[in-house]
């Protein structure tokens, strides 16, 4: 990425392997897995044969459909409960399950399911939140890579407001752990500036739910 536009993104670009988060948390950028062809590869792979739907949700009590379209891939039988809608995992692809021990074996940590955003361009973005759903337990480890547009990825502090923030790259990964969802929320920020697609794979273990625990809708 040239200089002019980590400028536009408004942020340094953070070294790799690096800690994120001031205090509170871990959150560490590891910079590219995979050389820019390859990446180009996975991202084609990924637009064209993930199962990409919009994403329902209900909130503030009204049923929206999102902008932004998602898929949700796991062991077979597992059950997610996000934002008031319990879906059923997709089985793993071969490149997915690749992926995934790639992944696992930079981390040290494994995973059961991975949840995938796709946005179109930069009026496409994710709000602030945390991810502590019913399913994931505490301190929970998220690792997060991203292929296609670069985008900026918000920190922010749920007491302190403190935000920080780090360029995501194509075939980058960041992994979010320890108390980084108990103290501190995240966002994709939307932007006029982007015009083209970017993937985002979130790896997440699953804790396995109790049928009761799922909502009924
Ligand atoms: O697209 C991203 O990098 C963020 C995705 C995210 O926060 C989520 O799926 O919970
Ligand atoms: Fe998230």
């Amino acid at each position: 990425m040239d200089k002019q536009h980590q400028l536009d993104l408004g942020i340094d670009k953070i070294p790799p392997n690096r800690n994120v988060l001031p205090y509170d948390g871990e959150s560490i950028y590891y910079g590219s897995l995979f050389a820019s062809r390859q990446a180009d590869f996975h991202l084609n792979y990924l637009l064209k044969n993930i199962i990409w739907k919009h994403d329902e949700a209900i909130m503030f009590g009204k049923h929206i459909i999102t902008a932004r379209k998602v898929a949700w891939y796991g062991d077979s039988n597992f059950d997610y409960t996000y934002s008031g809608r319990t879906r059923t995992a997709l089985e793993w692809t071969p490149e997915l399950l690749a992926m995934k021990k790639l992944v696992e074996e930079r981390t040290g940590a494994s995973y059961n399911s991975c949840l995938l955003n796709l946005y179109a361009d930069g009026e496409q973005g994710m709000g602030w939140h945390h991810d502590d759903e019913n399913g994931l337990g505490s301190n929970s480890n998220i690792a997060s890579v991203s292929f296609g547009a670069t985008r900026r990825f918000d920190f922010r502090h749920k007491k302190s407001r403190e935000k920080v923030s780090v360029v995501l790259e194509h075939g980058s990964l960041l992994v979010m752990r320890g108390t980084t969802q108990a103290c501190w929320q995240h966002q994709i920020p939307k932007t006029k500036k982007i015009t083209t697609p970017r993937v985002n794979l979130t790896f997440r273990q699953m804790v396995e739910m109790d049928r009761t625990d799922i909502g009924s809708d």
